[in-house]
């Protein structure tokens, strides 16, 4: 194994995974596996990429650290040269973790400094200007991610929202330094470095820009950032001849259905709406859930009704209802509940049948996976920008988890065909 990644939520691990496997256009990317948790076991030896998927992005600060110390430390043992810790392109974190911390406890294990933090992912519209970061044209504080039912976002100054979390001082490279080349990126890096910055925020609003800073990174211990910063990592391996340039073969999964929504995100609310257009959809009683009432066999049964239909179960909702409901019951308690019944559905969808699922949400994507006990996902083709289809289980069970945040109005509907068709890539 060549290049380990930790990433701090499932959707996101799948999100990196992609663009490893990918690579850029005509060179090919590497031999990725996404791993669920820490593996108890060796990996295989044809993998060149590992990512390991956490959950972490919204637990205790220390809770995140332990884990993600003992995931590089599993990639260590698998001979990684290089390590990526991977957030979200919307920097999801309160002022006091979780990217500070981990990123610095991952510096300091390795013995680094001058560490590239960037959230850049200019596909779907997240970009990084003067150190600020935008989503589309609105700065992320004017974005649907100040309503996030975790992790606000309500400062678009990631170097100010991110030297709240670290104890070192965050530096910052322009796009000018970025736009000069890597030679420029690598000194700016080093002069951060040697002021005391161990992070230090890249700017990016062009895929280029992140390839200039995956040249810059060749050779570099750890890179932190969203899916976008490892758009240049497989040609640093490629060039180098360690790794051949992937290509691999996929084959769909026939069998029932289901999906399962637990984001809040103004996107994954749109995209619940088209798919009622034209499929049947039940929306989960938190209420019901909270005081315990919420009773699974009633959502098997509605699955079962609408097999070959894609049926959708939904938590999700508006900001106001989001706010009544974690008034009334707590922040904490609303999500381990909501986490809690989409694991105990999901795990009972598989048990009947269901072979393809798709999820929407990052902490409810966790959530299910770590339910099925699928060890290790192989990665397919992508489905929309960022969210590939994985392959995993003993039983072969298709799955798209999409970030909250991911995907055409359609989703949905999308994901399920592409799902069994598959597709060579
Ligand atoms: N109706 C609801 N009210 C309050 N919280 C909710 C509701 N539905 C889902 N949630 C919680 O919102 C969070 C959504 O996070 P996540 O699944 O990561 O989505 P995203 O990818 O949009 O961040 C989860 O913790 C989930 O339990
Ligand atoms: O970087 C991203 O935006 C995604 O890869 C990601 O991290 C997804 O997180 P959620 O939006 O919480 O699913």
């Amino acid at each position: 194994m060549l290049l380990g990644v930790i990433a701090d939520d499932f959707t996101g691990a799948g999100d990196i995974a992609n663009t490893l496997a990918k690579g850029l256009p005509g060179q090919g990317g590497l031999v990725v596996t996404q791993y669920l948790g820490v593996p108890k076991v060796k990996a295989d030896r044809s993998v060149e990429a590992g990512v390991i998927s956490l959950k972490t992005r919204s637990s205790p600060v220390e809770d995140a650290v332990e884990q993600s110390l003992a995931a590089l430390e599993w990639l260590r043992n698998q001979g990684c040269e290089q390590f990526v810790f991977k957030y979200c392109s919307t920097f999801d974190s309160t002022p006091e973790g979780n990217i500070g911390p981990v990123a610095e406890a991952l510096a300091t294990a390795l013995g680094v400094k001058g560490v590239i933090a960037c959230p850049a992912f200019p596909t779907v519209g997240r970009t990084v200007h003067q150190g600020h970061l935008f989503v589309q044209d609105r700065l992320l504080s004017e974005s649907s991610m100040r309503h996030h039912p975790l992790t606000p976002m309500t400062d678009s100054d990631i170097r100010r929202w991110l030297a709240q979390q670290t104890r070192d001082p965050v530096g910052l490279v322009n796009t000018e330094i970025v736009r000069s080349g890597s030679g420029a990126v690598r000194s700016a890096l080093d002069a951060a470095a040697a002021d005391g910055a161990t992070m230090v925020i890249c700017d990016a609003s062009l895929d280029d820009d992140l390839v200039t800073l995956g040249r810059a990174a060749a050779g570099h211990r750890l890179i932190t950032g969203g899916s976008g910063i490892a758009i240049g990592l497989p040609a640093n391996f490629l060039r180098s001849g360690k790794a051949a340039g992937a290509v691999t073969a996929f084959c769909g999964v026939d069998g029932p259905e289901a999906i399962l929504a637990g984001s809040c995100s103004a996107t994954t609310r749109h995209q619940i709406a088209v798919h009622a257009a034209g499929h049947p959809i039940m929306a989960l009683d938190i209420d019901a859930a909270m005081a315990g009432r919420l009773d699974v066999g009633a959502i098997l049964e509605f699955a079962a009704a609408h097999r070959g239909n894609a049926p959708l179960i939904y938590s999700s909702d508006d900001p106001l209802e989001v706010e009544r409901l974690q008034k009334r019951y707590g922040r904490e308690k609303v999500a381990e509940t909501l986490d809690d019944l989409f694991a105990r559905t999901a795990r009972s969808l598989v048990e009947s049948g269901v072979s393809r699922l798709v999820v929407a949400g990052g902490e409810t994507s966790g959530a299910v996976a770590q339910a099925l006990d699928l060890d290790a996902l192989s990665i397919g083709p992508e489905i929309d920008p960022g969210v590939p289809i994985l392959i995993g289980g003993k039983g072969r069970i298709a799955l798209a988890l999409k970030s909250g945040n991911f995907g055409a109005p359609d989703f949905f509907a999308k994901a399920l065909k592409q799902l069994q068709q598959g597709q060579m890539k």
